[in-house]
């Protein structure tokens, strides 16, 4: 979709922002662009709309040099979000995020209808915050109507410079997961800056980590954090390279414990007896249908003699789905302060995920990983011997 064949830009000042770079991103995937302050990202993205013109090499678009294309044209086809998001302060959210429409000369009424559609699915009520102006959002939220309007006009390719560098931490986690959520549904092919690794291995289909200038490993981001290609990418992926491999490492159904199980409607004694013949300090309790409900501890099973399971369970609140990141699952339990954690296949109770068992997931991720160095050092030596 978006092709660089060995593009470079210098300066008229001599500056070398980039050089020679060669990569391609697919259609709809997300590639993050990752490295320090100064090493040509910003640089990268500016030559794909045209904003700044490579001194060598070509840029294809959908097979077509952009070089052939009329500017105008081209930013038609392609979404612009900046971290200063650049909302005009006169006008409403509503307006704001009709711009590209109106410009593309949609009757009033389908760009309005489009623009509430894009905040809706932004997560901005339009009857709520439609006719507000931007001086009366929060930050994330403007940063949500940059993202609405960058998608206004249906473009197929999406360029995103750090649009979420300004906001903190709690904020920007929760735009991270909006976007990847929106992505999902919209699948966009995405060029995205950070200088933070974190955010690009949590959104990267696949990331480039920029060296000053070039590109020094373009994989997916497992690969990035298991096997960095050079000695430059390993330092920058950094040394607790085991917690982040806590983002990129799913819960897996072997990961779990399978605790004693017993339903709402039970009778206590029973299941007073069932745990103690397991030996087990508590149970999940599952409704009727067999959905999650909660828990419920030895000693209050064992002091009533009568009743049911559900007078004395408690609900559970800490729970994910299978297949979500040990990070995630890490957070819920600080979270909840939960000493373990649910984990469901849809409404399906699968088993619990104890800090033991995410330790041991944690291990033999990083483990694997080891091993795909050690062969792939191995494989170089043959080749090497050959
Ligand atoms: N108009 C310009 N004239 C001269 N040099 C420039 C110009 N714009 C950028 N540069 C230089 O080109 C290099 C790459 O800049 P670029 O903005 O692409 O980096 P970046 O990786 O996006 O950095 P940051 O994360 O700080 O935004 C830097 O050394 C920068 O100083």
């Amino acid at each position: 979709m978006i092709r660089f064949e060995h593009v470079s830009k210098r300066y008229a000042d001599g500056t070398t922002a980039v050089a020679d770079l060669s990569f391609e991103v697919a259609e709809g995937e997300l590639v993050t662009l990752v490295g320090p302050s100064g090493c040509g990202k910003t640089t990268t993205m500016k030559m794909v709309n045209r904003l700044i013109e490579p001194s060598s090499g070509q840029i294809f678009l959908d097979g077509e040099d952009i070089a052939t294309i009329d500017p105008v044209q081209l930013r038609r086809r392609i979404g612009y979000v900046i971290q200063q998001v650049g909302l005009f302060p006169h006008k409403t959210v509503l307006e704001n995020t009709a711009t590209v429409p109106h410009l593309l000369g949609w009757q009033r009424g389908k760009a309005g209808e489009r623009a509430a559609e894009l905040l809706d699915l932004v997560g901005l009520d339009p009857s709520v915050y439609g006719d507000r102006y931007p001086d009366q959002l929060s930050g994330g939220q403007r940063q949500r109507v940059g993202v609405a309007r960058a998608l206004a006009a249906d473009p197929p390719v999406l360029l995103m410079d750090e649009p979420f560098g300004a906001v903190d931490p709690v904020v920007r986690e929760h735009l991270q997961n909006e976007f990847l959520r929106l992505q999902a549904q919209v699948r966009k092919t995405v060029l995205f800056v950070t200088h933070d690794i974190e955010e690009a291995v949590r959104l990267g289909d696949r990331i480039a980590v920029y060296g000053a200038g070039r590109i020094e490993q373009f994989d997916a981001p497992a690969a990035v954090l298991g096997s960095p290609a050079t000695p430059y990418v390993a330092d920058f992926v950094g040394a607790d390279r085991g917690l982040k491999r806590l983002t990129v490492t799913p819960i897996e159904p072997g990961d779990l414990e399978q605790p004693p199980i017993v339903h709402l409607t039970d009778p206590l004694p029973k299941a007073a007896a069932r745990l103690a013949a397991e030996g087990a300090r508590w149970a999940v309790v599952l409704d009727d249908q067999d959905n999650l409900h909660g828990w419920i501890v030895a000693d209050a099973a064992a002091t009533a003699s009568e009743g049911t399971v559900g007078e004395h369970a408690r609900r559970m609140e800490a729970w994910l789905p299978v297949g979500s990141s040990l990070k995630r699952a890490f957070s819920t339990m600080l979270q909840h302060d939960a000493g373990w954690i649910a984990v469901l296949d849809g409404d399906r109770f699968l088993g619990v995920l104890t800090p033991a068992k995410l330790h041991e997931a944690l291990r033999r991720s990083i483990d694997a990983d080891a091993q795909d160095i050690a062969r792939s050092d191995v494989e170089l030596q043959t080749v090497a011997d050959a």
